[in-house]
């Protein structure tokens, strides 16, 4: 049972006045309030360490004062051993600081910093951990420690004598913190003129708490605050002592005093499977003399210079459900270095110690039974894993996990991990100024979509627009928009380039494993098991660009998988679904397909399209209209896609070459003059072909007057020979014949390159560092084994020495290769058509 206690106790010290001393807590021994008997056993206590301070100090040998300078400095506190040590880390502060074997530092507490000011070390050095258990033998007279640096070795008896109701651990809530501290507020009281803080909103009325949250932030629901401040209230055993310490305060007259506090824990439970602490393990003390650590703490806040944090051990198992409330609300305890791995075979912990690692590898794990709030903390998770704003990451943070990159072993879903990164950084982005941006039609399709994720119904929509009218603007608008309210958005394009567009952007066929050979009646490649099938469960809303330029079939096979994986029989599973592109761009390629097939393969002859809600913008916000022309072309594009002719007249803008080397000398002028291929030269100017075996043509000629020597590289032109295969066959496929095929989406069998000139991908390598189909780069150089590139039209400018093998030369591309780069693409080049 709870009890509360106060007490009046002598201050040590120059400004020694009368002060209140108060253990709010649990204590097991005791189960109704002691008053008298406490302020006797405290004073008397007190009373008998000074004593016993006075007499060790004089007979103790002294400790090395630089000795223990340089071991304290050169280490973290956790990782410091004292006297026996079992490890490497050992620190040998003396012969007469001893401890038992095995008996890490964070069991010494240490008053001050553990860094630059391990100088303070001597106020505070305290070995406490069950000191009765050890304290028959003469270890236990060491064991049982004070060091004082510069004033000698002191040491205790028995500590247990000394404090009542000792808990194991102790916070110090009582200073000023930094970002990655316990914030628990400068002390336990509001100064006159602030707002109450951290857990000082705990220690307060709840009331005036839920009014200074709501003036700090007027967007949030105060409905919802005080739901969750009520649901604190009755599940977290640290709000419910920070309430019974505030009880106390209220009846107390030291509305005048900087009052300190400690939160006290203490349990022999294991953590791993009792996570939650219960009202008996948690005190909160505010002891009589706020003034100095008065020991008996492994997590210090320390004051430097105008109440500046200094340091606090992130070991303590309370340090997480104190920073992260919200991620931990039933107060679900940290991990501690005691912490032992469980044997489930026999219900019991085994002697070997859980690592860190291993602790938050399981927090971090998304279990069924589980609802994990930690996964679904949107910005506190991102600080809970990344520890804040100022650029430090885990690996400043030794204590934290390290395994970021390696999720997938740690994290049930990968997948749903990374949307959840996404949720992180759209509540970072200031979405609210692009929706303010967005044009009339913007809006109304903005409003639209949002509407229909909100309220769930599951609308299918088709943006339909040209060329600059703002529908990637929109699609990231939306997805930031509704990642920052927690959703799940899946962004894919059909192409690889123009999915590095979108925010979280992957291809269709990647993110839905769509067959490559896609039929009337093909399903998506995963089973109703598999982490896509989950994520696709969990998803609000799928925005897919470029729809118009995949087949149908597609389309029908990811909503055949999606009404299945959910279960419902509403297009694409009763999700929102954003299609989007334009019809006037690109058709799906039908290999050797006449007219009315690759009509016939387009969405708009799919049974879907009669459910589709088409959205339609027109404005182009890509145009620069300060120059005529520029519109002009783009109406002439228009119009060639509106009202679509047998011959199409060219504008007189457009100038006219009588053949392929003066359209060479004309958009590649002194090409063979060496240095002049600059990377910005390359990336201004394109040639755009119908045909492929045109733009081949166009690059042979190009190459042959670029400067330089030409390498010859060969494809390999054997086929390989497996065990099992007939070896007859490789007979019938002469090495001739297959050095003349010519594949789509591979490098010619002979390909010949220069150094300086520019080449394309043909493969999706590296999407997200911009290797991917249609990235431009330039030749750097050229070996046997191995060649450079740089990066000049991609996501990023740099080099790249990976062996490259799909690639092609790119003076000239197909037209389709050039319509799916990215806007910086369109923007930068000087295009130039080859008419048939
Ligand atoms: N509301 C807006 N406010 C400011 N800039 C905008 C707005 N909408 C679009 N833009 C800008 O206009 C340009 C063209 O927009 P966007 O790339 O989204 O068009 P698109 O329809 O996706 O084009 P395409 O079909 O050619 O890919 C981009 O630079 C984009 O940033």
């Amino acid at each position: 049972m709870s009890w509360v206690r106060a007490e009046k106790i002598q201050r040590i010290g120059p400004m020694a006045r009368k002060r209140k001393a108060t253990y709010v807590g649990s204590g097991k021994e005791n189960s109704e309030p002691q008053v008298g008997k406490d302020i006797s056993k405290l004073a008397l206590a007190q009373r008998a360490r000074r004593e016993r301070e006075r007499n060790l100090k004089q007979s103790t040998a002294r400790i090395s004062e630089q000795h223990l300078l340089r071991d304290t400095r050169a280490q973290p506190l956790h990782e410091i051993y004292i006297g026996a040590a079992r490890d490497e880390h050992c620190a040998n502060i003396g012969n007469n600081v001893h401890i038992r074997e095995a008996q890490p530092l964070h069991e010494i507490y240490i008053g001050a910093a553990r860094d630059e000011h391990c100088a303070n070390i001597g106020n505070n050095v305290h070995i406490r951990e069950d000191t009765q258990r050890a304290n028959a033998t003469p270890q236990a007279m060491h064991k049982s420690s004070y060091a004082d640096k510069g004033k000698g070795l002191l040491t205790y008896a028995n500590e247990k004598d000394t404090y009542l109701a000792q808990p194991l651990h102790e916070i110090d809530i009582g200073a000023a913190h930094d970002e990655h501290c316990v914030n628990i507020g400068n002390n336990v009281h509001i100064r006159e003129g602030k707002d109450a803080s951290y857990a000082q909103l705990y220690i307060y009325d709840p009331a005036s708490a839920l009014e200074v949250r709501n003036r700090r932030n007027q967007q949030l629901r105060k409905d919802v605050l005080q739901t969750i401040q009520e649901t604190l209230l009755q599940v977290n055993p640290f709000v419910d002592k920070f309430r019974q310490a505030y009880a106390i305060l209220d009846q107390l007259d030291i509305a005048e005093q900087t009052l300190p506090a400690h939160l006290h824990y203490s349990s022999s439970k294991d953590r791993r499977r009792y996570n939650l602490p219960t009202s008996d393990e948690i005190a909160v003390v505010i002891p009589g003399d706020g003034s100095k650590a008065s020991g008996m703490r492994d997590i210090v806040l320390h004051l430097r210079g105008d109440n500046q944090l200094m340091q606090i051990n992130e070991c303590h198992p309370a340090y997480l459900p104190l920073h992260y409330v919200l991620l931990f609300p039933y107060g679900e305890l940290g991990w501690e270095p005691e912490m032992k791995q469980w044997d489930v075979k026999n219900n019991r912990p085994t002697a070997v110690r859980l690592t860190q690692m291993e602790y938050y590898s399981h927090r971090l794990f998304e279990r069924r039974t589980e609802y994990s709030t930690i996964l679904r903390g949107g910005k506190l998770f991102q600080e809970f894993l990344m520890l804040g704003e100022t650029g430090k990451s885990l690996y400043d943070f030794p204590p934290m996990p390290q395994s970021i990159e390696n999720w997938s072993t740690v994290v049930g879903n990968r997948l749903i991990i990374e949307h959840r990164l996404l949720q992180i950084q759209a509540q970072q982005v200031d979405t609210e100024t692009n929706i303010g941006r967005l044009n009339s039609g913007q809006r109304s399709a903005y409003d639209a979509i949002i509407c229909s994720v909100l309220e769930n119904k599951g609308t299918t929509f088709f943006l339909n627009g040209g060329a600059g009218t703002g529908k990637t603007f929109l699609y990231n608008t939306i997805a930031q928009k509704c990642r920052g309210l927690g959703h799940i958005v899946v962004t894919v394009a059909s192409s690889g380039i123009a999915s590095l567009l979108l925010e979280g952007g992957r291809t269709a066929h990647s993110t839905f494993s769509i067959p490559l050979d896609v039929l009337e009646n093909s399903i998506c490649g995963f089973t109703k098991q598999s982490i896509q099938a989950e994520l696709f469960r969990e998803t609000k809303m799928i925005i897919w660009d470029e729809v118009p330029m995949q087949h149908k079939y597609c389309v029908e096979a990811v909503d055949r998988t999606l009404r299945d994986i959910r279960d419902n029989p509403k297009p694409f599973g009763g999700m929102t679904v954003v299609l989007g592109g334009d019809f006037r761009q690109i058709l799906p390629v039908v290999p050797k397909g006449v007219r009315e097939e690759i009509v016939n393969a387009s969405l708009r002859r799919s049974d879907l399209w009669d459910d589709i809600r088409v959205l339609t913008l027109s404005l182009n916000m890509r145009l620069n209209t300060i120059d005529p022309r520029n519109a002009d072309f783009a109406n002439f594009l228009m119009e060639v896609g509106t009202n679509p002719q047998e011959v199409v007249h060219l504008p007189t803008t457009i100038g006219r070459c009588q053949d392929l080397n003066e359209l060479l000398s004309t958009v590649y002028p002194q090409l063979g003059v060496a240095n002049v291929s600059t990377p910005t030269f390359l990336t201004e100017r394109t040639i755009l072909s119908a045909r492929n075996d045109d733009v081949n043509a166009i690059n042979c000629i190009a190459l042959t007057i670029f400067p330089g020597n030409s390498y010859t590289y060969l494809a390999a032109d054997k086929m390989s020979e497996d065990d099992g295969m007939d070896r007859s066959i490789t007979n019938r496929y002469p090495n001739e014949y297959l050095n003349s095929l010519d594949p789509t989406g591979l490098p010619p069998f002979k390909l010949q390159l220069k150094a300086g000139c520019p080449i394309i991908l043909l493969r999706n390598i590296a999407p997200k560092d911009g290797l991917c189909n249609g990235t431009r780069m330039m030749m750097i150089y050229l070996g046997r084994t191995h060649q450079r590139h740089s990066i000049i039209l991609g996501i990023a400018h740099r080099l790249s020495s990976i062996n490259l093998r799909f690639y092609g030369v790119g003076f000239g591309f197909n037209v389709r290769a050039v319509c799916e780069k990215n806007d910086a693409a369109r923007k930068m080049l000087t295009l130039v058509m080859k008419c048939q």
